[in-house]
């Protein structure tokens, strides 16, 4: 286990990177607080009670701001760190790292402005700790946390509620149950009114963690004591009541050095007709060491429970940070790395739809085994080839007289016509293809984890896939219309000449001399007609049935397949910086959200390796 020493030091390390990080005490973040886990020792006491005196005295140096009205305006972590003997004294604050201070007063100067920049000169408060860290061989390893002085009255060019929320900053410290509670109380007053027993009592009714420290005493009435205090006959307490002698204000006024006053005051208790068979547990150096072995051991008895939160912490939130997603790239070619990446997960769920790895793709053939088939086996073909019609036609393109042959002219017009008639179909077939493919593009999107954090990027994604799409069923109609007029300007001659091998054929087996009158034969003859040219069309409609899907498949699926996205890539491997950052615009609130767990998650892992440092090699 670690020495006494190093787990002090310890939690110093771990309360100053909680600082940098933004977790202290009387923050009210939603996150959960290693801070508030960490056992301290706050300082709390009304205005003029002597807190700034004790600390200086329990330092052995002047170095708190003096003044009227309020001082204090911001917690002042103060963490002493012993040295050895003989080496010497410096002060070094968690905001100006690398910067010694051996002059102390320019350590007040200094706590002065850092007050000042946080809360401006307007008197205000702020919980934001400063962290002012001592080493010296006069001190022993302690942390302490200097808080404003409880007031009742608001000074000149303060708010009206600085009482209320100076108590409420000192309670949102004192009232954690790892805070011990250095209640000062000067002697020169009733203890019944003091400020600092009365909250103590509030937030630690059982006295479990508040040390009574009772300044002044040489300022008490000639002839009376406060032995009933101190000796715990009028406020008992948990632990024993240190009496306290500070310098006074003649004393400060005369600069008298804090080892002087040291001397004095232990000089006081010693010859002390009151406090004399107390005097060795009297006196700021003994309230130091006290502290300062009290606080190893609640650090040592609290470590099981730090060390638990803290890898229960760090599950919660790396649990938290995945859900998330993990921060995104600064530089353009790291967001530019980050888009493709998506883009390429959501082209991979695009494509298993088609391929049948995913519902959606087969929908394609559905329109191709039954709503193409469908759709031309509706064409009115029927009409187009009645009797009336084929007469009609053929007249008018190979006039009235009876052909010698067949009327070549009314083959060609009937055909045309019919053929005309599968373009319907054909468009039907490009669309419905089309309006599967952006619905599979839509639900790809939807599909892609990755993509859910970022909706801009999402909206440019489906507005170039669709773009894309809409040129693949440009390039798919032209196709399947061409097919459509590639038989109309061809005709499969050889159909006609079989039909006529058949006809020679079938007339030798019907008697030349059969009794029929020219208007039956008429009619036979264009019966004739009009069922070659459907013999026709049907032997055409089988061939397109064929040969649309295949067009389609090739123009818009394969493409889709293939070149879904080129434009896109194209474009984005132009863009600048800008523009990809605003495609990787995501919700503020979960930017932010991210950023406070990433700080945290780094926190708790600062503290654990601080603590494994500490119990292994301390
Ligand atoms: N004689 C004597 N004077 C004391 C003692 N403690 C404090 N004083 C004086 O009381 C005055 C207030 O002491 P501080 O230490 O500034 O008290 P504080 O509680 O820090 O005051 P604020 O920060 O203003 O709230 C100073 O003039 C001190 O010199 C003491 O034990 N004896």
């Amino acid at each position: 286990m670690a020495t006494m020493e190093s787990l002090i030091g310890m939690v110093n390390r771990i309360q100053r990177a909680c600082t940098a990080l933004g977790d202290y005490g009387g923050g009210n973040n939603a996150l959960s607080s290693l801070w508030e886990a960490l056992p301290s020792v706050a300082v709390v006491g009304g205005q003029s009670s002597g807190k700034s005196s004790v600390l200086e005295s329990i330092v052995g140096r002047d170095f708190l701001p003096r003044g009227s009205g309020i001082v204090t305006r911001r917690p002042l972590v103060l963490q002493l760190h012993r040295t050895e003997h003989g080496t010497g004294e410096y002060a070094e604050f968690l905001h100006l790292t690398n910067k010694r201070f051996t002059n102390f007063s320019l350590v007040r100067k200094e706590i002065q402005d850092e007050t000042d920049r946080i809360t401006g000169k307007s008197k205000q408060i702020s919980p934001v700790p400063i962290h002012l860290s001592i080493f010296s061989p006069n001190v022993v390893d302690l942390t302490l946390i200097d808080l404003p002085g409880l007031t009742k009255v608001a000074v000149e060019g303060q708010p009206e509620t600085i009482a209320e929320d100076i108590e409420s900053m000192v309670r949102s410290y004192v009232a954690k149950p790892n805070c011990l509670i250095l209640a000062i109380s000067p002697a020169n007053q009733d203890i019944a009114t003091s400020d600092a027993i009365k909250l103590a009592k509030e937030v630690d009714p059982t006295g479990d963690r508040t040390f009574g420290v009772l300044t002044k005493l040489d300022l008490m009435d000639k002839g009376t004591n406060a032995l009933d205090v101190i000796e715990g006959r009028s406020y008992r307490m948990q632990y024993p009541w240190v009496g306290i002698v500070n310098r006074s204000q003649a004393d400060i006024n005369k600069n008298v050095d804090m080892m002087v006053a040291r001397r004095k005051e232990r000089e006081y208790f010693e010859t002390s007709p009151d406090y004399g068979h107390l005097a060795n547990k009297m006196g700021s150096e003994y309230l130091a060491k006290m502290l300062s072995k009290l606080l190893e051991s609640v650090i040592r008895a609290r470590i099981p429970n730090i060390i638990a939160l803290i890898n229960r912490s760090i599950q919660e939130l790396e649990r938290e940070l995945d859900q998330l997603g993990r921060p995104i790239a600064i530089d353009a070619g790291a967001k530019l790395y980050t888009i493709l990446g998506m883009c390429r997960a959501f082209e991979k769920i695009f494509k298993e739809h088609l391929d049948g790895g995913r519902p959606g793709g087969s929908r394609i053939y559905g329109v191709f085994d039954y709503q193409l088939p469908g759709a031309i086996r509706k064409l009115p073909f029927d009409r187009h080839l009645s009797l009336e019609n084929v007469k009609r036609v053929v007249s008018q393109s190979d006039g009235y007289q009876p052909h010698l042959v067949a009327p070549e002219l009314g083959y060609r017009r009937l055909i045309d016509g019919s053929l005309h008639l599968f373009k319907g179909p054909a468009e039907a077939s490009v669309n419905a293809v089309h309006s599967v493919l952006k619905e599979l593009v839509r639900k790809s999107i939807a599909e892609t984890e990755e993509l859910k954090r970022f909706p801009s990027l999402q909206t440019e994604l489906a507005a170039a896939a669709n773009s894309s799409l809409e040129k693949f069923r440009g390039e798919s109609m032209e196709s399947v219309l061409r097919l459509v007029d590639m038989e109309a300007s061809y005709l499969t001659v050889d159909f006609f000449r079989n039909l006529h091998v058949m006809d020679t054929q079938g007339s030798q087996t019907t008697p030349l001399s059969s009794p029929t009158t020219i208007e039956q034969n008429g009619e036979r003859h264009f019966r004739k007609i009009a069922s070659d040219v459907a013999g026709y069309i049907r032997m055409v409609a089988d061939t397109l049935v064929n040969a649309i899907p295949k067009a389609v498949v090739h123009c818009q699926v394969r493409q889709a397949k293939l070149a879904l996205l080129n434009y896109f890539y194209t474009q984005i491997s132009q863009s600048q910086g800008r523009h990809l950052g605003q495609l990787l615009d995501e919700n503020p609130a979960l930017m932010e959200r991210r950023l406070q767990c990433a700080k945290r998650l780094e926190l708790y892992k600062k503290a654990r390796d601080e603590i494994d440092a500490a119990v292994w090699f301390g």
